[in-house]
This record gives structure tokens, sequence and C-alpha cells, in this order.
């Protein structure tokens, strides 16, 4: 089934109606100690639904939601219609082919690394060296940590280290941390990672 089909037929499971509890965490946990940009360019790829990216634009970035799927990108606007901030915008496209005009302060990965099979990690990889700019940050909901056969997915199972692996040199991991905010049931195979280009 494509993605655009998943959305049209409601037969979307990763759609909790809500963003993941750990984005939050993140921001407003006085708990974790990382310096985040107070303002600048954020993406969300795979944005669905859209809960991240109208999440991020309520922190004061200039954010993008960007999906394969027009459907998705139908819904997030008609679900966010009565709160839609200027800050915020979407896009149906490719996020291996849509020209971003201007590299990204921010970018949230959650359940997007994990809906590609093993062979496709390293083009993502690429992508995000060229989208993030100099000293701007990956945050991943690194997701779902759970072992399971390569050839199964998606979700494809991951580790921290498949991320790292896929991103290759010019990377720092400033953040790996166990959320204390996920949700009971995926609690276990979850992790938010963060890792700064180089300068
Ligand atoms: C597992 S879903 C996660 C959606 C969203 N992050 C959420 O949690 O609700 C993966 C999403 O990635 C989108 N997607 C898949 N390949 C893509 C691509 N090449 N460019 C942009 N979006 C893509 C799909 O349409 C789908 O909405």
């Amino acid at each position: 089934m494509t993605w655009d089909k998943a959305w049209f037929t409601n037969l979307t499971p990763w759609d909790r109606g809500a963003i993941q509890p750990p984005l939050r965490e993140l921001f407003e946990s006085d708990a974790i100690k990382l310096d985040l940009p107070k303002s600048g360019r954020a993406l969300v790829p795979g944005c669905g639904r859209g809960y991240d990216a109208l999440y991020l634009a309520s922190r004061g970035y200039q954010t993008l939601g960007l999906d394969l799927s027009p459907k998705a990108i139908a819904l997030a606007k008609e679900h966010q219609a009565s709160q839609y901030p200027d800050s915020l915008s979407y896009i149906a496209d490719d996020f291996f082919k849509f020209d971003y005009g201007s590299p990204f302060d921010i970018v949230y990965d959650w359940t997007f690394f994990c809906a590609f099979p093993r062979e496709m990690r390293p083009a993502w990889g690429k992508r995000m060296g060229e989208i993030v700019a100099p000293g701007g940050l990956l945050i991943a909901l690194a997701f779902p940590i759970d072992g399971r056969d390569a050839q199964d997915g998606p979700p494809f199972s991951v580790d921290v280290g498949s991320y790292k692996e896929s991103l290759g040199e010019g990377w720092e991991k400033v953040l790996d941390h166990e959320p204390a905010t996920a949700a009971e049931q995926i609690r276990n195979i979850q992790r938010l990672v963060v890792w700064k280009r180089a300068k």
C-alpha cells in the first residue's frame, strides 16, 4: 500500500492523535540541559497530521511540515484550521527531492527514519547533511528499538547507532536520553537523541 492510500483509508496506526511527550520534554523539562536555538527554521519530514510541526511553530520556529502524501497534508491543514500560526506551512513533496531553499536550524524525525528499509538509510543521512545548517540540530525520537528482523517493516527496527551510521561524519551526538514521559507501551523501545552538525 502507498503512504497516500494509508492516509486515505485511515490505516495510520502510527498516528497517536498528538505529539509524542518526549518532544515536549526536550523543550520544557528542566532535567534536560541542552542549548536549543530560540528561533530559526524547523522542518518535520514525514509530518503526517502535523502535530509536531504545529508544536515547533508554536515555540517560535518558522516551521515546514512536509509529507509525500497529499492526503496527509490536507488532513494536517484541516485538523489545524483553527489554530494555524503564520509561522507554519505545509507542503506535499518528497523529502529526498524537494528544494528547501535554505537549511534548517532544527529537523525533527519521529517515525520517519524507521519508514525506510535499510538500503535507503544512507540517502536519508546524506539528505540530512544537506539540509541541516552547520551548527543546526537533528532531533530524533529513535523508534522502534526492538531488535526485530531487518526486513520486517515499516516500521523497520532501529537502534541509536543506525542513525549515526547513516549520518556519517560531521555530526556530534549532544543528547542521548531515555524519555521520562514516553507512553508506557513504547517506553522501552524509544530514545530521544540529538545530533549537532559540525560548523
Ligand atoms: C510512519 S508515518 C509517520 C507520520 C508522522 N511522523 C506521525 O507520527 O504521525 C511516515 C510518514 O512519512 C511519509 N513519507 C514517506 N516517504 C516520504 C518521503 N520520501 N518524503 C516525505 N514524506 C514521506 C508518509 O507519507 C507518512 O506520512
